[in-house]
């Protein structure tokens, strides 16, 4: 119970005090190998960001356990919401990192999260965060697949419902090169750089937002 209070709002706790809070999140796409890379060029631009991640289950097997711990950051799974919530009264871990954080990355995106934000439906951590989130604070989602299934007309529906149904959620479109099976094509995420860079504005603005939401 104790890790999951830390995701609350420190009491007291003045705007400048703290550095912008920023959910990073990973999904089953092979692009999650980059999430090193992405923390730490988000750490060089930004030391006083703090970031916790969020990995869907099918995004942990391309995520070694010794190398998230040495990433120094806490990453959350779908089994901490189980281990943390007993009975009534006890922290929602959805709802806790929902509060905490002024924005969300979710680089890489897979297809098959992208249909579920698309529809509303959130069947774990990951997706009940973005299910809870507050319409006024910005979402950035980086589409990562194989070109197929880029191009299935799924992916240009799934995405243009969402730029509609939740226009505080933005897109950072895969760009063409080498994918993890051999082809090459578009699908491949975008660049860690330019994905830092707007990480750490989105995050910046939401923690205005919130200064300004809570007075
Ligand atoms: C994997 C990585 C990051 C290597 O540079 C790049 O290719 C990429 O984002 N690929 C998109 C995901 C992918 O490849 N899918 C799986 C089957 S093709």
């Amino acid at each position: 119970l104790q890790r999951t209070n830390e995701h609350a709002t420190k009491e007291g706790g003045n705007s400048l005090s703290r550095g912008p809070r920023l959910l990073l999140a990973t999904t089953g796409s092979v692009a999650s190998i980059k999430l090193p890379l992405l923390i730490k060029e988000i750490r060089q631009l930004e030391p006083r960001v703090e970031l916790k991640v969020v990995s869907t289950d099918s995004s942990t097997h391309f995520l070694s356990s010794d190398e998230l711990e040495s990433l120094n950051v806490p990453v959350l799974r779908d089994k901490d919401e189980w281990d943390s919530w007993k009975r009534m009264g006890d922290p929602v871990l959805h709802i806790e990192l929902r509060n905490w954080a002024d924005a969300v990355v979710v680089a890489p995106l897979d297809a098959n999260t992208l249909a579920k934000i698309a529809n509303g439906l959130c069947d774990n951590l990951l997706t009940c965060v973005l299910r809870a989130w507050p319409a006024s604070l910005p979402v950035v989602l980086c589409p990562a697949m194989n070109t197929a299934m880029y191009q299935n007309p799924f992916t240009s529906r799934h995405t243009q419902t969402i730029k509609e149904v939740l226009p505080n959620f933005e897109f950072i479109d895969p760009v063409s090169k080498r994918l993890a099976c051999g082809d090459t094509g578009v699908g491949a995420m975008a660049p860690v750089s330019i994905i830092a860079e707007r990480a750490l504005e989105v995050a910046k603005k939401g923690m205005a937002i919130k200064e300004h939401e809570e007075g």
